[in-house]
């Protein structure tokens, strides 16, 4: 089942993959004409009651297939209000050949009386709210009309996201719905169909373009709604903190904070004016931290833990007190990736190995990432948390699901893309599940660091990628 918004990714994943919606429409409109001629006898009056977005779109392409029938199409509105362009040129396709499609001004006037067979196609998955006029009034005419009505995609009324049904909604006899059910289908009374439009199944398997819908920055957001991630990092090394923390604040957290040893805390501020940092006495992490780095944990909603801490044994018996007693998410990458396989964390854990540290972890290793992805999902549901294992192809899964990311370029082997991963990924742990998390961060990163090779090529460093972060985000 697919929810609105989830079918909003998959087409434009699709598009990514490219399938653009209008090949899309073409099918989704055959498949309404095939349903209809299940429905209805050669000569029937078959009266399509179309709204001015994609679903009337797709009643506009079923004319076309119907030609055994008297098809007559009333568009709710004026065709220069017709929201979509896909749609409009099938509208337009429909005048020029001259077929029965008119305007509607006044939904009181919709004349269902001769009709066989009506067609639902005001609304589909682009509804919000309660049926406005004129299609509340159309509706109530449709409930009342004798003919069946088949609605396409869904009842309009219908809300695709929660599956609720608007009061004044069109109640169908048939649904004609598109590449999978959608939420509250299964409570109607009503036949429903499902019909296979085309859609590659690589939609799902490759995270692409249209997964950055997911990344919905409310308008009216406040300072602290986008997260505050803490970075607990460096030691024996500087960089890879500073890199972690300032990729996470150009992935949108709101507030980054580096808990970090007195040794380095001057060097790591000083790459950046922006990182607010909490010292940790001393050369290293070390169990004495323990304590006060859980108190600051706290006041987060995400932590990234490993980035240039070492492998100092006490080090790594600190990183996994710090797991165990975390019940939040936390990214782990580097060093303590190693002890993952031994900790017992309420957390849910987002691991970030390349192919070494996988290996290190008692992780698979295949040649082809299909063989790949599914021993890293094996892997993943073994640890019971989300495994991105980098690579040419990304791979993310968690036992459940598993999925490929193909960005990212060969200048990209470069050390310290692995923290810019890091931070990206907690930074969007606050928006996002892990495993969505985990997904879209390993396709923004390597999507930044395809539009910083542009300019770079193989030339590029780590701190390349952060100013093309906001852009790499950006589902246009
Ligand atoms: N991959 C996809 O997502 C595909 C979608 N297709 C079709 O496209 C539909 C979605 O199209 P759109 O996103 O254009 O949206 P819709 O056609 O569902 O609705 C958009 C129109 O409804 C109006 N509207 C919104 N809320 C309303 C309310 N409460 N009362 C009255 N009017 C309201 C809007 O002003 C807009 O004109 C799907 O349901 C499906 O039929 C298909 O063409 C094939 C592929
Ligand atoms: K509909």
């Amino acid at each position: 089942m697919l929810t609105g918004s989830e079918m909003a990714v998959v087409d434009a994943n699709a598009e990514a993959l490219g399938v653009p919606r209008k090949q899309l429409m073409e099918s989704s409109g055959n498949a309404v004409a095939a349903t209809i001629r299940e429905i209805a006898s050669p000569d029937d009056t078959v009266v399509v009651v179309a709204g001015r977005g994609n679903n009337g779109g797709d009643a506009f392409v079923a004319a076309r297939f119907l030609d055994e029938f008297d098809v007559q199409v009333r568009l709710l509105g004026r065709a220069e209000t017709i929201t979509t362009d896909i749609a409009r040129k099938n509208w337009d396709a429909l005048l020029a050949a001259e077929y029965d499609a008119t305007e509607v001004r006044d939904s009181t006037a919709i004349d269902l009386g001769d009709a066989d067979v009506v067609v639902d196609a005001m609304l589909g998955t682009g509804i919000s709210g309660d049926l406005r006029e004129p299609a509340a009034t159309a509706a109530v005419a449709m409930n009342e009309a004798e003919a069946p009505v088949l609605s396409v995609d869904v009842p309009s009324g219908l809300d695709a996201e929660t599956g609720a049904t608007a009061p004044s909604a069109v109640e169908p006899d048939h649904v004609i719905t598109f590449h999978d059910t959608k939420p509250g289908l299964d409570d109607l009374d009503a036949t429903v169909r499902v019909a296979d439009i085309g859609i590659p199944t690589g939609v799902e398997t490759f995270v692409e373009r249209g997964d950055l819908l997911r990344l919905s920055r409310e308008t009216e957001s406040h300072k602290g709604d986008h997260g505050e991630v803490l970075v607990i990092g460096g030691g024996p090394y500087t960089g890879a903190p500073a890199l972690t923390a300032q990729a996470a604040l150009r992935a949108g957290a709101d507030l980054v904070k580096v808990t970090c040893p007195t040794s380095v805390v001057h060097e790591v501020q000083g790459y950046s004016e922006n990182l607010i940092l909490y010292p940790m006495q001393g050369r290293r992490l070390e169990p004495g931290h323990v304590g006060p780095v859980m108190e600051y944990a706290r006041e987060h909603d995400s932590l990234v833990i490993g980035p240039g801490l070492g492998d100092d044994e006490e080090t790594l018996e600190a990183a996994r007190a710090i797991i165990e007693s975390y019940d939040g998410t936390a990214v782990v990458d580097a060093d303590p990736l190693q002890i993952v396989p031994e900790v017992e964390t309420e957390a849910d854990l987002i691991c970030t190995p390349h192919q070494g540290e996988l290996a290190a972890m008692g992780g698979p290793a295949a040649e082809d990432w299909r063989e790949r992805r599914f021993l890293v999902d094996g892997f993943a549901a073994d640890l019971d948390h989300t495994m991105l294992v980098k690579g040419n192809y990304d791979i993310v899964a968690d036992g459940e699901h598993s999925r490929v990311s193909r960005t990212g370029n060969p200048g990209m082997t470069v050390g310290g893309t692995g923290d810019v991963l890091a931070g990206v990924t907690g930074a969007l742990t606050a928006q996002l599940d892990p495993f969505d998390a985990a997904a879209v961060g390993a396709f923004v990163t390597g999507r930044a660091g395809d539009i910083a090779a542009e300019t770079y090529g193989n030339g590029l460093v780590a701190s390349d990628l952060f100013d093309s972060i906001p852009e790499a985000m950006d589902p246009s």
